[in-house]
């Protein structure tokens, strides 16, 4: 089933003066229409507790709420999909626990990840690093704008097509350029959040790519 997938990702973190709620709600107001909860941090009744109020937020914006990784949770919650982080996760298990209707999401870092991800069902891959990103630090290469060319090269070639999401390091300054790459949109998280006023860099990256 296809579904819609946003072109802006805005990805909560676990933060020391901002809470997942007021996260979502900042970025609601700033004309989000897409969260991922983004929670490292809690345990499943401390999720569940902050879930449905920000579930409650995006329902009254229009938002989709996603998950990271807690697949368990998103039956309990008015949730609409879930992003699985762990590259090696058999994507059609999680498919079968969450059923059709919801959104599932996978990260990848090259070209063979992305190709499993479509086999096993995954309905867009989040693509990165893109640069540096202190949110969650990594090994991996960044992968630059030639990274995604690449990328985006062989996923033609190979007559595959899926919305690609680039992330890691994604500052509003890359936005143009990377989506000159043929990549589908991004996710960010710390750009946002780190900058002195939230709302307003959510506005800087909606403009620049809506
Ligand atoms: C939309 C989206 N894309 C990617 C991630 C996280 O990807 P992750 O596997 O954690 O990143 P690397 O470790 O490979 O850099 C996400 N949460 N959401
Ligand atoms: C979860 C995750 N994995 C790699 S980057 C990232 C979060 C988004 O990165 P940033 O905070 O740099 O926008
Ligand atoms: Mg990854």
């Amino acid at each position: 089933m296809k579904k819609y997938i946003s072109k802006l990702h805005f990805l909560t973190q676990d933060l020391p003066n901002r809470t997942h709620l007021e996260q979502a709600q900042l970025a609601c107001e700033a004309g989000a229409n897409w969260i991922q909860y983004r929670c490292m941090s809690k345990s499943d009744e401390e999720m569940l507790a902050e879930l449905h109020p920000i579930a409650s937020v995006c329902d009254d914006w229009g938002a989709t709420l996603i998950i990271t990784n807690h697949v368990h949770l998103v039956a309990l919650a008015d949730i609409q999909g879930v992003h699985i982080e762990g590259m090696d996760e058999d994507l059609t298990l999680i498919r079968n626990q969450i059923g059709e209707d919801k959104t599932l999401g996978a990260s990848a870092n090259d070209f063979n990840q992305i190709k499993r991800h479509i086999d096993n069902g995954a309905d867009y891959v989040g693509c990165g690093p893109f640069g540096h990103t202190d949110t969650k630090p990594n090994d991996y290469a960044h992968l630059g704008l030639s990274g995604y060319e690449k990328i985006v090269g062989e996923l033609v070639k190979s007559g595959l097509n899926i919305p690609l999401i680039a992330v890691g390091g994604i500052e509003s300054k890359n936005v143009t350029s990377l989506l000159a790459t043929g990549i589908y949109g991004i996710a960010v998280s710390g750009a946002i959040n780190n900058s002195e006023d939230p709302k307003q860099m959510y506005k800087q990256f909606h403009q620049l790519i809506f």
